[in-house]
């Protein structure tokens, strides 16, 4: 019922001559997007060569952030209004390298995603516990609690159509996958929050995805996780081989 989502975060990675020969290797063996949609979430240097390469195929475009306002003085800021006007799909926000390098705080989540539903795109929202956090046990309730601020005042139409992804920062670039069972624990903690602050209807339709060194090897037995509908991928991304192996995980 939930169309699986792999997504690709190039992360500052690439450059537009590389954005063009990755999308021109990968374009014609994308599976068909109601099967699995393929996304590349790309730099917005990157987005026009992602764009116009990838016009007409079954890949779908995301930003890796945008701002909350629409235009104005914010140097160095990206429109989420430019970014629908461009043909961007998605954008990914509350990444754990932009809440801890950047020092983005959830009530500036909360008023991105309105900002991005307001242009007519769709957020992921990430969301994810440090070690620390983990081992004093208290996973479960830090990431219920990024995800009801994430979500504050969106109406249940919107949070039936956004993808919430469950990164924890101990498994990004570390080489160090949660396991299936510790991904989809929380990937279910994810949706019962969605459930207890809408109702299980628009929990059933939310996409999770997981992240945190995804790869070939194990984007199966993560696939086939109950709670888990998708992956969004840094490192194993990057490589259009590898990107193909993910998104084809169905093959
Ligand atoms: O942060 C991530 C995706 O957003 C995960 O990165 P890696 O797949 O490189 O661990």
């Amino acid at each position: 019922m939930r169309t699986p989502i792999i997504a690709g975060n190039w992360k500052m990675n690439m450059n537009p001559e590389q954005t063009a020969e990755f999308v021109k290797a990968v374009k014609d063996k994308l599976p068909a997007s109601t099967k699995v949609e393929a996304v590349i979430a790309a730099p917005a240097v990157d987005l026009p060569a992602l764009l116009e390469n990838a016009k007409g195929s079954e890949l779908k475009v995301a930003a890796e952030n945008s701002y909350f306002e629409d235009e104005g003085a914010f140097t160095g800021e990206t429109s989420p209004k430019v970014l629908k006007e461009m043909g961007v799909d998605y954008v990914i926000i509350g990444h754990s390298e932009r809440r801890d390098y950047f020092h983005e705080t959830d009530e500036d989540i909360n008023k991105k995603a309105h900002a991005i539903f307001k242009n007519g795109l769709l957020p992921i929202i990430c969301c994810g516990e440090s070690l620390e956090t983990r081992e004093a046990g208290k996973a479960e309730e830090w990431v219920e609690g990024q995800v009801t601020a994430a979500l504050k005042g969106l109406s249940a139409e919107q949070v039936s159509s956004l993808v919430i992804a469950y990164e924890p920062i101990w498994a990004i670039g570390t080489g160090k996958t949660a396991s299936s069972d510790q991904a989809e624990e929380i990937c279910a903690v994810v949706r019962k929050t969605v459930a207890k602050l809408y109702d299980q209807t628009v929990a059933d339709k939310v996409r999770i995805q997981y992240g945190g060194s995804v790869k070939p090897a194990n984007v199966k037995e993560l696939m086939a996780k109950e709670n888990i509908d998708g992956g969004l991928v840094g490192g194993a991304s990057l490589v259009p081989d590898s990107y193909l192996q993910l998104v084809n995980y169905k093959d």
